[in-house]
């Protein structure tokens, strides 16, 4: 289990000193894909160079296994720091090694035999599903290979917790889902926990169990994808979830606007259609957004019910009884 608690990093500037991280408390637990997503800027890199202590917090823990990785000797940090893999958006391949010598420096630089590491690193292009790309050279590869070599080589030290930076950026969508398929397979072969820093949306729905959201350094939200997703909290996280706002296709002023939001149970059942014919109730679609994760439906639907208060009193009635639907009020609502 990785748990931050309470950390913040600031770094010295010419304008004076910059907040990149302030008061993050987060758990990652074992075997979860743990998604970090933030604009540009928010802190994600450095959130991540926290973990395996790259960069030292300014303030706070970052707790690994219970050892207090901040509290640790640079040798006991060094020891700590091989269960913690990384794998980059730039691959970060040694260009005039072959692939096979790639994936064995990291395990002669722990100290294998060359046999051993050669017999390893043959094993890791098998997982990673280039075992005829031992002898070839990383600019013989396409991006989606390099990262594949990448993978390998990060998995080389018998990792517990794969950090993957902006990891599939690089990829075109064909390729990068089929990254997301590899690092997921190895989550669950090896039962690595896995930390992606992305700012593509696609990339947590993918393969995210967990999901934290950044914004100027603050941590606005986490939980369950399927929680974060389907309800965003916070204007940040609304930004971030639905970039392109909620499509209004029609505003009526002074409607009583309610939000329904779904959470993977009924997304698909005519519910409008049903509060009409078993209220009587007509209801205005305002504007509506849904996204799939993980084979299931989620998002909301923004509906403005009639002014009177007796219809629509009917209508919070029917649509709050209605199981794994959310009813809010929106208050000021701007198309
Ligand atoms: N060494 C440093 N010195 C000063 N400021 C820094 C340093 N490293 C990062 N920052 C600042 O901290 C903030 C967070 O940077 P970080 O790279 O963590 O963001 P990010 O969310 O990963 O962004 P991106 O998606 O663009 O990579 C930025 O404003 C950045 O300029």
């Amino acid at each position: 289990m990785i748990e931050l608690k309470h950390v913040s990093k600031t770094f010295p500037t010419a304008d004076g000193t910059f907040t990149a991280l302030e008061d993050i408390n987060l758990t990652i637990s074992d075997g979860d894909i743990f998604g970090v997503v933030g604009m540009s800027g928010a802190g994600k890199s450095t959130l991540v160079r926290c973990i395996n202590l790259l960069e030292r917090p300014s303030a706070g823990q970052v707790i690994i296994d219970g050892a207090d990785m901040t509290a640790l000797s640079a040798g006991q940090l060094r020891q700590k720091r091989r269960c913690i893999s990384m794998i980059f958006q730039q691959f970060n391949l040694l260009m005039q090694r072959t692939c096979l010598k790639n994936i064995c420096f990291p395990l002669e630089i722990a100290g294998a035999g060359a046999a051993q590491a050669k017999r390893r690193a043959l094993e890791l292009l098998e997982i990673v599903g280039l075992p005829d790309k031992a002898d070839a050279y990383p600019a013989q590869l396409s991006g989606g290979q390099k990262q594949r070599i990448a993978i390998a080589r990060a998995l080389a030290s018998d990792p517990k917790v794969l950090l993957c930076d902006e990891a599939t950026s690089a990829l075109d969508p064909t390729t990068t889902r089929s990254i997301l398929r590899l690092i997921q397979d190895i989550n669950k072969r090896l039962g690595i926990t896995v930390i992606v820093i992305t700012h593509e949306m696609t990339v947590v729905e993918e393969i995210c169990t967990h999901v934290a959201i950044l914004d100027h350094g603050h941590m606005v939200e986490t939980g369950t994808v399927e929680e974060v997703f389907a309800n965003p909290k916070t204007e940040a996280g609304r930004r971030l979830v639905y970039p392109e706002g909620v499509q209004v296709t029609r505003q009526l002023p002074g409607s009583h606007i309610v939000r329904l939001v779904f959470n993977g149970g009924t997304a698909y059942q005519p519910l409008i259609a049903c509060l009409a014919i078993d209220c009587g109730v007509k209801a205005n679609i305002l504007g509506a957004e849904t996204r799939n994760v993980d084979g299931r439906a989620y998002g909301y639907i923004l509906l403005g019910l009639p002014d009177d208060a007796d219809e629509a009193g009917r209508a919070m009635a029917y649509l709050s009884a209605q199981r794994d639907v959310t009813v809010e009020e929106v208050e000021n609502y701007h198309a």
